[in-house]
């Protein structure tokens, strides 16, 4: 199978129960629950997306032929000791492309792979780190893993159900958008009343990272 890729970098991961790893970030081109246009944000099911995601015309973007090309570049990108060496899978929606050659391959090189996925599609095994971020309006089908991060406030959530679900860690991130630190409050209330819950802030962004 080939694969649509946006852009590969690599930088910290700036989020989650991961962030300040070091790792190559592998983005997916499309989604399943927003075309990426402008246009189009206000009728979709996600809104509020900080992300560009459509074409491939991003640093190493393109369309790779097959999953060891693919894995080549990203262990390119990561460099020789690949020791701790780790991809993050993320879009886009990652999970509408990522399968298990492409798994394999990644793990062939020497990564341990991590997914950022919304949960409208199961995971495929074999995935070393699957964080889930769920979406009001959406039909969250993987409801385990090893993160559920929820940007918040997000009306229409059902955080008391995703507290059964089966994940090591709960994650609270504000969403960024136009009322920028009242989200920040809004997740910071939200810790404080539900110790389960532990604040994620996206570290890239104020640190001027990829
Ligand atoms: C761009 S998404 C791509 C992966 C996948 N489609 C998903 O939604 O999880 C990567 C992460 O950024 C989060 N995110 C997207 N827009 C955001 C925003 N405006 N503020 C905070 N987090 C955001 C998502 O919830 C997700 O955890
Ligand atoms: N540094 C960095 N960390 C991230 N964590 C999740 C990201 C994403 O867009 O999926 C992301 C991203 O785009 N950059
Ligand atoms: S599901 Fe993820 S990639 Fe798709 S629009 Fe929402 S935040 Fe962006
Ligand atoms: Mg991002």
């Amino acid at each position: 199978m080939s694969y649509a890729v946006k852009e590969m970098f690599l930088t910290l991961q700036g989020e989650g129960r991961q962030a300040g790893r070091r790792a190559v970030f592998l983005r997916f081109a499309g989604c399943n629950l927003w075309t990426g246009r402008e246009q189009d944000r206000a009728d979709a099911v996600c809104r509020f997306c900080d992300t560009d995601f459509v074409g491939m015309d991003g640093t190493d973007g393109g369309r790779y032929p097959d999953a060891a090309a693919l894995a080549a570049r990203a262990a390119a990108l990561w460099g020789d000791d690949r020791a701790m060496a780790y991809i993050v899978c993320t879009g886009g929606e990652p999970l509408l492309q990522l399968d298990r050659a492409l798994i394999d391959a990644l793990q062939n090189e020497g990564f341990a792979v991590a997914v950022e996925t919304n949960g409208t599609i199961a995971a495929p095994a074999g995935l070393d780190w699957i964080c889930v971020s769920p979406k009001a309006g959406s039909d969250v089908l993987q409801r385990s893993g090893n993160e559920l991060k929820l940007v918040w406030p997000q009306p229409g959530s059902d955080f008391e159900a995703m507290e059964g679900w089966d994940f090591e860690h709960f994650l609270i991130q504000p969403m960024d958008d136009e009322r920028g630190a009242a989200n920040v409050q809004a997740a910071i209330d939200f810790a404080m009343q539900r110790p389960l819950w532990r604040l994620s802030l996206q570290t890239h962004k104020a640190l001027g990272l990829r």
